[in-house]
């Protein structure tokens, strides 16, 4: 099944598509409850408890199917209809008729009697926050404690933006239609769905493209094959060098471990610029990495007169305020790829339009900015568009379409957004990777790939991919230390998946 994921809107299309096509609609509602009867008989002996709670749309239609075929099976079924049969229409009603068994009214179905619940009560058309019936029928499935399977996505959760409508089923498994929705990805829609499970039925990899916008699953397939390799004849000048700014003598940290990330994602060559007093810290702990002093904005000006150092990046320990804001600007001017963390972002707060100039004075470079949600938002403030966009996936796309770079919106369910339009949400952040320093090695990552040549948004996804590896593979009790030290490992499977 590809990466991309399909918004609501999107969705619809493509089960419109493939109707006009030739299959019937109710060829794919059955196939949707087939592939949820499936789903559940895995996690039920034939003859237990089945209670399907279905809603007044094509969700609900899923449901009839299931009960049908799951009663088939021999599971004991009893089902529920939030809203009034004769007010099913379509697909719905007609799954509705084929259902031969009793359908009672959910105020009167016990719901902890069940060995497991099936929630077809709303997917991809939930239009409103849950009140009343529905709202109480939730708040019952979710204080019962029993095993869930939801049917395309836990009901309550809007699909495109993963946020809870008022109250949301939590789900224990879900089954999914075609190709994953954002909301089976962002937070805290992913919290919802349990374990996600996506079902083919029926609609093509070609209707799936033509629907689909440029939204994907960060996964290695999306750019493994962007990922420098180095070879045999080339030598560590062509691996380019990445130069790393330094904060003062009592911030040096956050920059050593940029630094050392980038090194260790690949980059050929890697140097510290530091302010003239931190330059003996910086020198007490550094090896491998290069040292250079570098005095203000005119300073970082000199070392850019050396055309080899191809990426900047400036963030980590920099400071808030104009002498970060200069160090951007000069950078700007020089069409060297940059990576942007931490202050140098919060030294724009309110000033994306400073920002948008700095990034189309870099053209044709890449720009990658790496904000949290608060300094996204310090950042953006004045830009109305961003901030008030309804969805985290909108909101990224937006910033990059607004400061034309690549923007990594970062969290447990990171978004990295091109201001091309493209857009991948990230999955494997483990818990333990929110650790002090970490988007510091992010950072470092992200400017170690730009460094060999990667493409921005490639580079920034692939970044966001490692880091999150890393910490998977590293394990709890993570330091933000340990991530660059599992980089090799990190890459050699890459490396060895392209082989
Ligand atoms: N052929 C296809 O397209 C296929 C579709 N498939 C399946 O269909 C699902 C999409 O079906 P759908 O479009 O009918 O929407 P659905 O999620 O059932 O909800 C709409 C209903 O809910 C109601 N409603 C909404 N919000 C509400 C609220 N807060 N509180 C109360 N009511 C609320 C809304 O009422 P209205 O807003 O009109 O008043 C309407 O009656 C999709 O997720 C997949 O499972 C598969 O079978 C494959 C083939
Ligand atoms: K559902």
């Amino acid at each position: 099944m590809g990466l991309e994921l399909l918004l609501n809107a999107e969705m619809r299309r493509a089960d419109a598509m493939t109707i006009a096509d030739g299959t019937p609609g109710r060829t794919l509602m059955e196939r949707a409850g087939a592939a949820v009867t499936a789903a559940v008989a895995r996690r039920c002996a034939a003859g237990e408890r089945v209670l399907v709670l279905c809603g007044p749309g094509n969700n609900g239609g899923d449901g009839f199917v299931a009960a049908r075929l799951l009663a088939a099976r021999g599971h004991q079924v009893s089902l529920a209809l939030l809203g009034d049969g004769a007010a099913l229409r379509g697909d719905a009603a007609l799954a509705a008729a084929e259902w031969t068994g009793p359908v009672a009214a959910p105020g009167s179905v016990a719901v902890e009697a069940a060995g497991l619940i099936v929630d077809a009560l709303f997917g991809t058309g939930l239009g409103r926050d849950l009140d009343g019936e529905a709202l109480a029928l939730v708040e019952r499935i979710n204080a019962s404690g029993r095993r869930v399977v939801a049917v395309d996505i836990p009901s309550g959760i809007n699909g495109d933006s993963g946020a809870v409508c008022g109250a949301a089923v939590r789900a224990t498994h879900t089954v999914t239609f075609a190709r994953r929705k954002p909301a089976h990805l962002l937070l805290p829609g992913r919290v919802y769905c349990g374990t996600v499970e996506v079902a083919d039925i029926g609609i093509t990899d070609a209707t799936v493209a033509a629907c689909a916008s440029d939204a994907f699953a960060n996964a290695p397939p999306l750019w493994r094959g962007h990922i420098p390799v180095p070879s045999i004849e080339g030598h560590k000048y062509k691996r380019g060098h990445a130069l790393v700014v330094s904060g003062g003598p009592t911030a040096t940290g956050a920059a050593r471990l940029a630094a050392r990330a980038a090194l260790r994602a690949g980059a050929g060559l890697v140097t510290v610029a530091s302010p003239p007093d931190a330059v003996m810290v910086n020198a007490a702990h550094l090896t491998a990495i290069m040292l250079r002093p570098m005095e203000g904005a005119a300073g970082l000006a000199r070392l850019l007169d050396d055309r080899r150092f191809n990426v900047l990046l400036i963030g980590p320990g920099a400071g808030v305020g104009q002498a970060t804001a200069d160090l951007v600007a000069i950078a700007g001017g020089r069409q060297r790829s940059l990576v942007l963390d931490a202050d140098a972002l919060t030294s724009f707060a309110g000033n994306a339009a400073g920002l948008r100039q700095v990034v189309a004075s870099c053209h044709p470079a890449a720009v990658i900015l790496t904000p949290h949600g608060g300094e996204f938002a310090a950042l953006f403030k004045a830009e109305d568009e961003v901030v008030r966009a309804p969805t985290k996936l909108d909101q990224a796309r937006r910033a990059a379409a607004v400061t034309g770079a690549v923007v990594v919106l970062k969290g447990a369910d990171t978004v990295i957004a091109a201001p091309d339009g493209r857009a991948a949400i990230n999955e494997n952040a483990p818990a333990w990777l929110g650790t002090a320093g970490s988007g510091d090695v992010l950072a470092g990552i992200a400017a170690g790939l730009l460094a060999q040549g990667m493409n921005g948004f490639e580079a920034a996804a692939a970044a966001v991919w490692m880091h999150g590896e890393a910490a998977t593979m590293f394990g709890p009790g993570l330091i933000s230390e340990d991530l660059a030290e599992v980089l090799p490992k990190v890459l050699s499977r890459l490396m060895g998946a392209t082989a």
